[in-house]
């Protein structure tokens, strides 16, 4: 089962949803994200911060918050909350 059939059985009743992606730098996170969206992936860039892209799958809404991992560009749980 992929990712977006997972969602769907666990959070069947609710039509918004956020995935937060987290992980070490250099770790394939927006790679993720850009095959998600069916965006090229041939140039990716180091997150800086964080970005947020919207998918929607169905009647189903996912924000995707996609956060940079470098320790030079940290980001707190507070600014995502
Ligand atoms: N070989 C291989 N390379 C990958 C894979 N996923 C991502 N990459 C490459 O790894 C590099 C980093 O990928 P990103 O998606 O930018 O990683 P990230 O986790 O978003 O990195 P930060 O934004 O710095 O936190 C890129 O050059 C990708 O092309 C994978 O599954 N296999
Ligand atoms: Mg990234």
């Amino acid at each position: 089962m992929g990712l977006l059939g997972i969602i769907r059985k666990i959070k069947v009743k609710e039509k918004e949803m956020c995935i937060l992606m987290v992980g070490l730098d250099n770790s394939g996170k927006t790679t993720i994200v850009l095959k998600v969206n069916g965006k090229d992936m041939s140039v990716i860039n180091p997150t800086l911060g964080f970005n947020i892209k919207t998918v929607n799958y169905h009647k189903y809404s996912l924000n995707i918050w996609d956060v940079g991992g470098a320790e030079d560009y940290p980001v707190l749980l507070e600014e995502l909350l």
